[in-house]
C-alpha cells in the first residue's frame, strides 16, 4: 500500500506553548483515518502542519513524497477547515466555477453542488449571505473542487444538523470507496469509530494511540460479565479466582461484574465455577469508556 503522508517526530511550539510534542506516523493511501481528541490536544495544529499552513519547529511531514508546498501536492490535495470563509460579493454559483478553474482537473459542476446541499435558487444567492451551516456545505464542496486524491476535514459536523450530517457522511463513504486518502479531526467517539478504518488518539499534544477501533476497544476497553447469585461476593470471588480467564469480580450495584478480555472464557468459567447464577449479561465496552480512560492514563503519565 503506498504511503501518501510521512510525518516523523514533528513537534510544534508557539512561544512557551508546546502544542505537537513528538507526533510521528503515516498514512495508507486509500485510508480514513479519525484524528481524535479532547480540546487543544493538537489536532488542528497537526492538519495544519500537514496543509504546509504552519511550520514544524522540529521534525518533518511529506506528502506523496514531497514538501506539502509543492504545487503538485496542493492539487492532488483538499481542505476543510473549521472556519469557513467565503468570498464576499460572489455567488456560490460564481465561487464553485472560479475555484473549479484553479485545478486542472476539477471535479464536474453537477457533483459540486450536489456536495453543497444547497437548493438550486441558493446557488444565485451571495455566499456571505448563507447561514452556517450552508456555508460548511459550500466548503465541503470547494474542498472537492480540484477532485483530490487526498481529503482533510477539521471538525466537519460541528454545526450540521442530522441530514446534513448524514449527506456529508454519505459522500465521505462515496469517495473513500473511490480510493481517496481521507484525514479528520473530530471530538466524536461515535463518528470516528463508525467512519474511520484507523484512529489516531491525540492527547495533550502527543499520540496517546494509533489503530483501528476495534484494536484500540479491545487494548483498553473493559469487557464484563455481570450476573445476580445467592452467593456472597466474598465466596465468588475465591471461587473464580481459580480461573485466568477473570481479572476482577465486584459487587456493583447489586449484580456481581467479571471482568475479562474474552468474555466467551469468562462465562465458561463461570459456569465452570458451578456458581450459581441467572440474569447473565455481557457488556462488551464503550470506546468512549476506553478514550476517557486512554485519556485519563495518559494525562497521569506525563
Ligand atoms: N497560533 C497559536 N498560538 C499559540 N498557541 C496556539 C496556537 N495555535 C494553537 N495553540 C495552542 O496549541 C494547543 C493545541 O491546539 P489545537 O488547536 O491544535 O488543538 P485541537 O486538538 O485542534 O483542539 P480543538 O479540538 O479545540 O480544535 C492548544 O493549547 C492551543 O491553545
Amino acid at each position: 500500500m503506498d504511503t501518501v503522508i510521512e510525518v516523523q517526530d514533528v513537534c510544534k511550539t508557539f512561544k512557551d506553548k508546546q502544542a505537537v510534542n513528538g507526533v510521528g506516523f503515516s498514512i495508507a493511501q486509500g485510508s480514513v483515518t479519525a484524528m481524535l481528541g479532547p480540546n487543544g490536544a493538537g489536532k488542528t495544529t497537526m492538519l495544519s502542519m500537514m496543509l504546509g499552513l504552519l511550520e514544524p519547529t522540529k521534525g518533518s511531514v511529506t506528502m506523496f513524497g514531497r514538501s506539502p508546498h509543492d504545487k503538485t501536492v496542493r492539487e492532488r490535495t483538499g481542505a476543510m477547515l473549521q472556519e469557513v470563509s467565503v468570498m464576499e460579493r460572489l455567488k456560490v454559483s460564481e465561487i464553485l466555477s472560479l475555484v473549479r478553474g484553479y485545478y486542472p482537473h476539477p471535479l464536474n459542476y453537477e457533483q459540486l453542488v450536489q456536495a453543497t446541499g444547497l437548493a438550486s435558487a441558493d446557488l444565485n444567492r451571495y455566499a456571505d449571505k448563507l447561514s452556517v451551516g450552508q456555508k460548511r456545505g459550500l466548503g465541503f464542496a470547494l474542498a472537492l473542487a480540484g477532485n483530490p486524491d487526498l481529503l482533510f476535514f477539521d471538525e466537519p459536523t460541528v454545526g450540521l444538523d442530522i441530514g446534513a450530517r448524514q449527506r456529508f457522511w454519505d459522500i465521505v463513504r462515496g469517495l473513500a470507496a473511490q480510493g481517496k486518502t481521507i484525514l479528520f479531526a473530530t471530538h466524536y467517539l461515535q463518528e470516528a469509530e463508525d467512519m474511520a478504518d484507523r484512529i489516531l488518539l491525540f492527547n495533550r499534544g502527543a499520540l496517546a494511540a494509533d489503530g483501528t477501533p476495534d484494536e484500540i476497544k479491545a487494548g483498553i476497553v473493559k469487557r464484563s460479565v455481570s450476573f445476580l447469585s445467592p452467593l456472597d461476593e466474598a465466596s465468588i470471588r475465591l471461587r473464580l479466582s481459580v480461573y485466568p480467564a477473570i481479572k476482577d469480580c465486584r459487587l456493583r450495584e447489586g449484580r456481581l461484574h467479571a471482568a475479562a478480555q474474552n468474555t466467551d472464557e469468562a462465562l465458561a468459567a463461570i459456569f465452570a465455577s458451578g456458581i450459581p447464577a441467572h440474569d447473565i449479561r455481557i457488556d462488551q465496552g464503550r470506546l468512549d469508556d476506553a478514550f476517557r480512560e486512554l485519556v485519563m492514563n495518559h494525562k497521569e503519565a506525563i
